[in-house]
Formats: C-alpha cells, sequence, structure tokens
C-alpha cells in the first residue's frame, strides 16, 4: 500500500510550523524546505524520496564547504552572483547561512558592488519569480496583484521604480535586483524570516533610451510615466500593501531618483511604517563614522566644516542629521546649518545661482559667489570632512586629497558613491595622497592598502549597517510609524560598537562580520525608540529587549522533518510505503 499524500507538519527549532500539503518531490522542489542531500535516510524514506538522492548524506557544514569550493572556482563576480542566485532558489537555508557567515565575501556578490552588474544583465540573469513587478497599467487593480504574491505573511517590503539604481542611473525594471539584494541582507544580516520579505519592482517605464532598444528587456518599453497618475500607483501601492498585510507592514523605498525620494517620504512617513534607505539609512551610517571619526581627532562635530559634493537624497539626508547632531552640541540651527557646504552638477550650492536649485539642499545654500569648479570651491570652504555622494568617479582628485591633508591633520573622506566605479576615490588614492593620515570610508567594499608598511583597512559607510537592524526591529514591535529619531538612535548605536583595534587599523566601522549582532543592537534600539514615542504597538513591552529579537530571528539550521513520527496522522503518506515506513520506524 502506498500512503497517500497528506498534511505534513514539521516543527522547527524555532517552533516555525510549515504546513504543507506536498509530495516529498515538492518538499525537495522548494527553496524553503529543500534540504539538498541533507535529509537524513529517514527522512528520504519517509518522504518519498528515498532514490531521489545520491546515497550521500551531508551535514550543513558539508554543504557550505561544498558550496564554497563552487564560488571560489568562478571565474567572475557576476558567475558568483548567479551561483547564489541559483542557491537561493533552490535551497534557502543554506543560501542565507552562507550568506551571513561569510560576511566579507558574500556582501560585495549579493549586493554592491555586483549587484549593481546583476541588475545591468538582469534580463540575462532573470530566472523565476522572487517578487512582484507592478505596472502603470496595474493601477486600480493593484491589491489583486498583490493577492498573488504566496506569502500570508509579508512583513518587510522593498519598493523601487528603478529611476536611480545605485549611482546607474535609470534602470528601469533591470531595477528589481536592488529590492531582492536589500531583502537578503534583511534575513542574512537582520534575521528577518525570508518569506516575511517581499521585493516590489515598481515599473512606470523608463527613460533609459539604451534600455528601450535592448532585446534583453524585461520591463514595459515606454517612456516613464510621471505626475498625477504616477503618484495614484505609488499611492494605490502603499494603501494595497497595508490592506493586504496590514498596518504596521514596514515598507522601504529604495533607489527612487531625488525628485521623488524626499517628495515620497515627506508624504508617508507619518501614514505608513515606512522610511527612505537612501536618505535615512545613508544619514544613519555616515552619521555613525563620522561620530566614530571624532574618537580620533579629538574633535566634537561642531568643530567641523563638511563639505559635500553631490546634494542628492543621501547627501541631503547626511546634512540634515549633521545639523542635528551639531544642534546637540551646542550650537543653534543657523550656526549648524552654516558650517555644511554643498557642491552638485551646478557647482556650489549658493542662494543666487543660475541654476537655481530645487528641493532640500535650499536650506544649505550659502550666500557666496557662484562657482562651477569643485576644486575651486574646495579651496574657499578648506572643509576638515569631505562628503562624496554624487556617483562620479574621480572627482577626488589628487589634488583635492592633498589639500584636505594639507588643512586637516585627519582628514575625514568619504567616498559614499556606489557601485565601486562610481566612487568618488578610491581608498588607494585616499590614503596615499594624504600620507595616511586620511579617516576614510566608501559606500563600496575596497581591499585593505599598505602604506609606508601600515595597512589600512577601510571601513564600509553603506546603509547595510542600519536598515536591517531598523526593519527587524520595527517588525517584531510592530511599529507604526518611523521617525528620524530612530536612525539617529541607530547611528550611535553602530557608532558605539566601533572598538579602539577598529580605528587603529583606520576603520570607523565594526567588521563587517559582526553585523548580525550590530543589527540585534540596533533592533533594540529601534524597539526602545518606539515604545519611547508610542508608535511600538507590540504589547505588553517585552522587557529583555535583546533576547526578544533574537528569539524572532531566522534560523539557518534544518527543519527536521522527523517529529511527524511522533504526530502521525493516519492519513498520513508522502508516498512512503508501508515496507519504508516499517523501515524507518525501525531506525529511529
Ligand atoms: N553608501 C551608501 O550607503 C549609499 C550610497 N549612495 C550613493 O550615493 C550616490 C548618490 O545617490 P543619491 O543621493 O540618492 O542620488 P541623487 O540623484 O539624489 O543625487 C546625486 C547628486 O549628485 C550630483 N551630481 C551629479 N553629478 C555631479 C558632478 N559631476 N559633480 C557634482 N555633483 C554631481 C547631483 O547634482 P544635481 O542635484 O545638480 O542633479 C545630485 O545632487 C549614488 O552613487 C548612490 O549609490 C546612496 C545611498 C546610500
Ligand atoms: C547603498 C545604497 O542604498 C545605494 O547606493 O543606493
Ligand atoms: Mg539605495
Amino acid at each position: 500500500m502506498v500512503r497517500s499524500t497528506s498534511l505534513l507538519r514539521a516543527v522547527s527549532k524555532d517552533h516555525h510550523i510549515l504546513g504543507l500539503r506536498s509530495r516529498g518531490i515538492d518538499i525537495i522542489r522548494n527553496p524553503r524546505t529543500n534540504k539538498g542531500m541533507a535529509f537524513t535516510l529517514p527522512e528520504r524514506q519517509v518522504l518519498g524520496i528515498h532514490g531521489l538522492l545520491p546515497p550521500t548524506v551531508l551535514t550543513q557544514e558539508e554543504q557550505l564547504y561544498r558550496t564554497m569550493q563552487s564560488f571560489t572556482r568562478q571565474p567572475t563576480d557576476l558567475d558568483r552572483y548567479i551561483l547564489l542566485a541559483g542557491l537561493q532558489d533552490r535551497n534557502e537555508k543554506l543560501f542565507y547561512r552562507i550568506v551571513s557567515e561569510n560576511v566579507e565575501s558574500m556582501m560585495p556578490i549579493v549586493y554592491t558592488p555586483t549587484v549593481g552588474l546583476a541588475c545591468q544583465r538582469f534580463g540575462l540573469i532573470y530566472r523565476r519569480p522572487r517578487g512582484l513587478f507592478v505596472t502603470i497599467h496595474d493601477r486600480g487593480h493593484v491589491f489583486e496583484l498583490l493577492s498573488n504574491w504566496p506569502e500570508e505573511s509579508v512583513k518587510a517590503v522593498v519598493v523601487t521604480d528603478g529611476e536611480r539604481i545605485l549611482g546607474l542611473g535609470d534602470l528601469g525594471a533591470f531595477g528589481m535586483g536592488i529590492p531582492i539584494g536589500k531583502l537578503a541582507l534583511y534575513t542574512a544580516l537582520g534575521g528577518v524570516k525570508p518569506h516575511q520579505c517581499l521585493p516590489i519592482m515598481l515599473d512606470v517605464g523608463t527613460d533609459n533610451e539604451d534600455l528601450l532598444d535592448n532585446k534583453l528587456y524585461i520591463g514595459l518599453r515606454q517612456k516613464r510615466e510621471r505626475g498625477p497618475v504616477y503618484d495614484e500607483l505609488v499611492d494605490e501601492l502603499m494603501h494595497a500593501i497595508t490592506e493586504r498585510w496590514g498596518a504596521n507592514t514596514l515598507i522601504q523605498h529604495e533607489d527612487f531618483a531625488n525628485a521623488n525620494a524626499q517628495r515620497l517620504l515627506d508624504k508617508y512617513q507619518q501614514r505608513y511604517c515606512m522610511f527612505n534607505d537612501d536618505i535615512q539609512g545613508t544619514a544613519g551610517v555616515a552619521l555613525a563614522g563620522l561620530l566614530a571619526s571624532l574618537r580620533v581627532s579629538g574633535k566634537q562635530m561642531k568643530d567641523h566644516k563638511f563639505l559635500f559634493q553631490g546634494a542628492g537624497s543621501a547627501a541631503c539626508g547626511i546634512a540634515n542629521f549633521l545639523v542635528l547632531q551639531m544642534i546637540e552640541d551646542g550650537l543653534t540651527e543657523e550656526e549648524a546649518v552654516s558650517r555644511v557646504w554643498m557642491n552638485d552638477a551646478d557647482g556650489l550650492v549658493v542662494q543666487d545661482r543660475p541654476a537655481g536649485m530645487s528641493g532640500t539642499k535650499a536650506r544649505f545654500a550659502k550666500d557666496h559667489p557662484h562657482l562651477n569648479n569643485f576644486e575651486d570651491a574646495l579651496e574657499i570652504v578648506k572643509p576638515s570632512i569631505l562628503i562624496g555622494a554624487c556617483a562620479t568617479a574621480g572627482v577626488f582628485t589628487e589634488k583635492v586629497l592633498k589639500n584636505m591633508a594639507l588643512w586637516n591633520e585627519r582628514p575625514v573622506i568619504f567616498a559614499l558613491s556606489n557601485p565601486t566605479s562610481k566612487a568618488e576615490c578610491t581608498a588607494e588614492e585616499a590614503y596615499t595622497h594624504t600620507e595616511g593620515r586620511a579617516l576614510f570610508a566608501s559606500g563600496s567594499p575596497f581591499d585593505p592598502v599598505t602604506i609606508d608598511g601600515t595597512i589600512f583597512r577601510p571601513g564600509q559607510g553603506n546603509n547595510a549597517y542600519i536598515f536591517p537592524g531598523v526593519g527587524l526591529g520595527a517588525i517584531v514591535c510592530g511599529m507604526r510609524r518611523i521617525s528620524d529619531k530612530v536612525f539617529l538612535r541607530a547611528a550611535r548605536t553602530c557608532a558605539d560598537m566601533v572598538t579602539e583595534l577598529d580605528l587603529s587599523q583606520g576603520r570607523l566601522y565594526p567588521p563587517l562580520s559582526s553585523i548580525r549582532e550590530i543589527s540585534v543592537r540596533i533592533a533594540v534600539a529601534t524597539i526602545q525608540e518606539g515604545y519611547d514615542d508610542g508608535s511600538a504597538t507590540l504589547d505588553p513591552e517585552p522587557r529583555d529587549k535583546e533576547a526578544f529579537v533574537k528569539s524572532k530571528m531566522y534560523d539557518f539550521r534544518y527543519d527536521s522533518f522527523l517529529p511527524i513520527l511522533y504526530d502521525w496522522p493516519e492519513e498520513a503518506g508522502f508516498q512512503a510505503t508501508d515496507q519504508q515506513f516499517s523501515n524507518f520506524r525501525d531506525m529511529t
């Protein structure tokens, strides 16, 4: 007799119940339940998959070793990206474990810089659904479309419209790689459970002519929809997400172009549990690194003078946080703002310039004659902290860096633009042209640099230090809203975790290998802020917040299918024959 297919109930170690009406082969095909060759012999027999796998039974550790072997043998980083994406599609637990336990080697692949290349080639890389494509033509039906997503308990959505993908510009629907990558970090670095994460690509067309002509392009072949129709779609999406998955569903806006980023944040920040990562997450991580730098320079933030190269979402987000910090140091708002200068594509941000200006940068416009040469602007401002967020490679020239070293004992130089090909300078340039005195950080990773026998290990000033922890904290305490203060707290938490050893090696951030621990602390800080400002809805407030956060985190270890033995429903079967079933019972 063959026992018929029935309800399989497997209780994992974190007591997450997998409710599956599946045949054994479906358990292998489902990346959430698949364990590859790690299915034990009893499991293989009871699930009816005995013989479908090679006879060797591997531990997860042995699988990790084998995967690392394949990983290092790939000819290029893009091949490594494709290998990992394939693993994520086959065996989710193994994928997340390998990323989380090898953050330094995996993050440059699943995230910047390789994810940028993956987006540019997304038409070739796309294999299977890993998120939702919501197009401008779905207006009026977005809720129905979201209902097609098979998960019932989505808690975190990352959405982009693909208009400003890293520093690579408008990549349209190819931008889907970014929400996928960000949410991979939600799980790998923040421990948010993968079935709670949903990437969304809002496809409103693209103004990238190359893509519109590209046979491999997979998005809508039309110019971007803008104006009221665009706004209606975003509105409908925000509403539909919370209708479908609850009012406290976290929505992260990612890589929207400047004209939309701050505008949408202002519109939705008080209405939804949402944030803009490029504005607030980046401000958090930059502030963290700058706070750590104060321990080396022995200064306060208010003692500094800042110049930004780039005056968009990232730069203005950081500048606004610096003002808050300086006000806390005792300055008036006017004094704080006066210390922050900006330069953009039209030159120095000054009040009466021919190009005028839009958006938040106006706050920082100075009463000064117009200048459109950055090196001249630098000479005028003579900053002690120079921050690049202009997506333009090489603008921190040798002359710029040497001048920074001339005016400052410890010049602070942040080249935040991503991917690596857009960085304002390399780590090697920053250290070489400042005789190793620069306090340097970059958005994408750089290898250590040796100058006169001293090894510098630059830190990665990337919002990946911030958003996974904020997301985790907001989700587990059911936050209604996320204020800027959450990110200020996250920044201080991250800065506090920088050790003297980190600083002595030139690193203004803790090593990436400790990022999961940082995420836990940031989650705790987020929850604390949530209860302080009344936005947390979880009742009662957890007393031991750290233990609470940890108890909610994803467990990379495989679920055991063995508990079904002890709770074997009469009609259960999994295609196991009576003989297989009794063999299984004998063995256990
Ligand atoms: N490290 C991190 O965690 C993060 C890094 N970033 C990176 O920062 C970069 C910018 O992102 P974001 O702020 O969102 O983008 P925006 O488009 O909002 O801003 C870009 C800014 O750069 C200015 N700019 C463009 N070209 C030049 C130039 N040649 N010289 C001076 N300024 C120039 C633009 O000027 P104008 O205003 O006149 O158009 C604009 O102010 C990207 O590369 C992104 O990857 C972003 C978020 C996080
Ligand atoms: C890191 C990031 O969010 C960006 O470069 O856009
Ligand atoms: Mg971004």
